[in-house]
């Protein structure tokens, strides 16, 4: 019997044959399923340079998942030499996103290709429209997401020095991917960490928390009360920072701890969140224990001590 359909199958048209059987992976893609097993897929997702490639070779490494970097993908279609590799260059030269069907399809060939049930795919949704057409057209949930959580400063110190002739590993458009991170990736971030997705690490690094921009705007995504307050020190971009954000009103008291470190803004922070206050920090150590800031990897450390933390999440997950 099975040898009568391969046998018939080989009177079909080629290309016939080779769209029934896209269709048939793609149905098994949206049931979740690849040949026969479930597909695992995690979204690793960072800014630029805070080390999501670096960590996903470790991952693959250690936990066998196929790595698949959307900007890779990207690069690769642009080097075919594809009617759509000079839109794509363009884009990626200017920091800005692709639009979601280009990178999905791609995606979507390279997960059947890929023959494989764990993906970690790396650098994708980059902003909410990915994310939704992602789920409308491979309806795949993620198992959970990786977050790598690493300061500006230190994220285009990196790119600027990872020296592998990338296009974008300029000053210019590190800037503009950096803005864009803020702007549109962290939102799907947010969404993520309101779904419970979000693999997280107590970040427990000390005083000084590098990354403002990214911790803000992740407190952002709870309804804003009335009042607000920043903790941080000077010059660590307070003032610029939440000119971003719709802070209706805050009090700033970062610079007594500039000389002090003293522990009594922890006590006054605590005493403001009890009594009705929304206390934003930049420092780890004034953090109400509810509070859900800092849970993110902390990508600002070495690389193997970034895998250290990579790994418990895996083999929790395994
Ligand atoms: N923990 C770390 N400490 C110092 N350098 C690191 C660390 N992790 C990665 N790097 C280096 O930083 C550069 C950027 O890392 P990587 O390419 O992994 O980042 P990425 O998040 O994948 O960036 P992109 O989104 O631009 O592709 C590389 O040169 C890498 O070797
Ligand atoms: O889903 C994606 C992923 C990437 N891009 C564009 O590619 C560059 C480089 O991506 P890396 O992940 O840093 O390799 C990125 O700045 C975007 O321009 C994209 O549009 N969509």
């Amino acid at each position: 019997m099975r040898g009568g359909l391969v046998a018939s199958a080989r009177l079909l048209p080629r290309p016939l044959v080779r769209w029934f059987l896209q269709r048939r992976a793609q149905q098994d893609i949206n049931e979740n399923m690849l040949g026969g097993k479930k597909v695992k897929i995690i979204f690793v997702l960072g800014g630029p340079g805070s080390g999501k490639g670096t960590q996903c070779s470790n991952i693959v490494e250690h936990f066998g998942f196929i790595h698949l970097s959307a900007g890779e993908l990207l690069r690769a279609e642009i080097n075919s030499g594809s009617e759509n590799g000079t839109m794509i260059d363009t884009i990626i030269t200017e920091g800005k996103i692709v639009p979601s069907e280009i990178t999905i399809k791609l995606l979507q060939e390279a997960i059947i290709k890929g023959g494989n049930d764990k993906y970690i795919i790396d650098g994708f949704p980059r902003n909410e429209e990915n994310r939704v057409v992602f789920e409308s057209v491979i309806s795949i949930s993620p198992e959970f997401v990786l977050f790598f959580d690493c300061s500006e400063e230190e994220m285009e110190r990196r790119l600027l020095g990872r020296n592998q002739g990338r296009s974008d590993d300029n000053i210019e458009t590190i800037r503009k991917r950096l803005k864009v991170f803020v702007e549109s990736s962290l939102p799907v971030i947010e969404y993520y960490e309101s779904k419970g997705m979000v693999k997280k690490k107590v970040y427990n690094k000390g005083p000084e928390t590098p990354h403002i921009a990214t911790n803000l705007r992740c407190m952002i995504r709870v309804p804003l009360p009335q009042r607000n307050m920043i903790f941080s020190s000077a010059n660590r971009g307070r003032l610029s920072k939440c000119k971003n954000f719709v802070l209706k009103w805050y009090l700033s008291v970062g610079d007594y701890f500039d000389h002090h470190h003293q522990i009594w803004p922890y006590f006054c922070a605590r005493a403001l969140s009890v009594s009705g206050w929304y206390v934003l920090s930049t420092h780890a150590l004034l953090l109400p224990p509810a509070n859900p800031l800092f849970d993110q990897i902390d990508a600002t450390k070495p690389a193997p001590e970034v895998f250290e933390d990579v790994k418990a999440i895996f083999t929790h997950m395994a």
